[in-house]
């Protein structure tokens, strides 16, 4: 993936560290395993949520079990028991259950409330977060052109945009 493709802009793309690559005068964060530098921003990271009455292992069960809200409860609640984010994604995108009608106008609004009550609940990555400063975050997803920056790089990485908006909020709210 070319940096140019994801900033327009800037050129001079090169690796400096792991997870950080500098263009121009801005550094952009890239993210996507778990293991790897900023893995925490990752839904699979093992930071739990508590919404809806409930405790969810990571923010990838909270996620995929809400495709199936108000559709199959039963669903819902075998995501959230399920143990790992893994078998939670698989567990919601295998389903032969159809996603709750509204799912696509609605997902970007449910990645937002839980991901900011992922940094809320857990001080330790929050202080992650908002150690980014302005820098770009995106996730270097090679299969998923919404939620990352594809394998191309052209992506929408809306997973990057909520998480950098999550930090506008955090920042605003430690700063009162
Ligand atoms: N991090 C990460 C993934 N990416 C995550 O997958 C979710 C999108 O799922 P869906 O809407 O069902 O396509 C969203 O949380 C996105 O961040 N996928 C993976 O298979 N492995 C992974 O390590």
């Amino acid at each position: 993936m070319l940096q140019s493709e994801i900033l327009g802009d800037y050129s001079n793309a090169g690796i400096i560290e792991d997870g950080l690559k500098l263009a121009g005068e801005r550094m952009t964060i890239f993210f996507y395993k778990v293991t790897d530098p900023y893995g925490c921003f990752s839904n699979f990271s093992l930071h739990s949520v508590h919404l809806q009455g409930h405790d969810w292992p990571t923010s990838e069960h909270f996620y995929q079990a809400q495709k199936y809200r108000d559709v199959d409860q039963a669903l819902c609640d075998r995501i959230r028991q399920t143990p790992t984010p893994e078998e939670a994604a698989a567990l919601g995108r295998g389903s032969q259950v159809p996603l709750r009608p509204d799912w696509e106008k609605i997902k970007p609004k449910i990645m937002y409330e839980v991901v900011r009550e992922k940094f809320s609940t857990h001080a330790d990555i929050r202080a992650i977060l908002l150690a980014t400063g302005e820098e770009l975050i995106v996730e270097d997803s090679p299969r998923d052109a919404y939620w990352g920056c594809g394998l191309d790089g052209t992506g929408q990485n809306q997973l990057g945009k909520v998480l950098m908006q999550v930090r506008q909020e955090l920042r605003a709210k430690t700063a009162t």
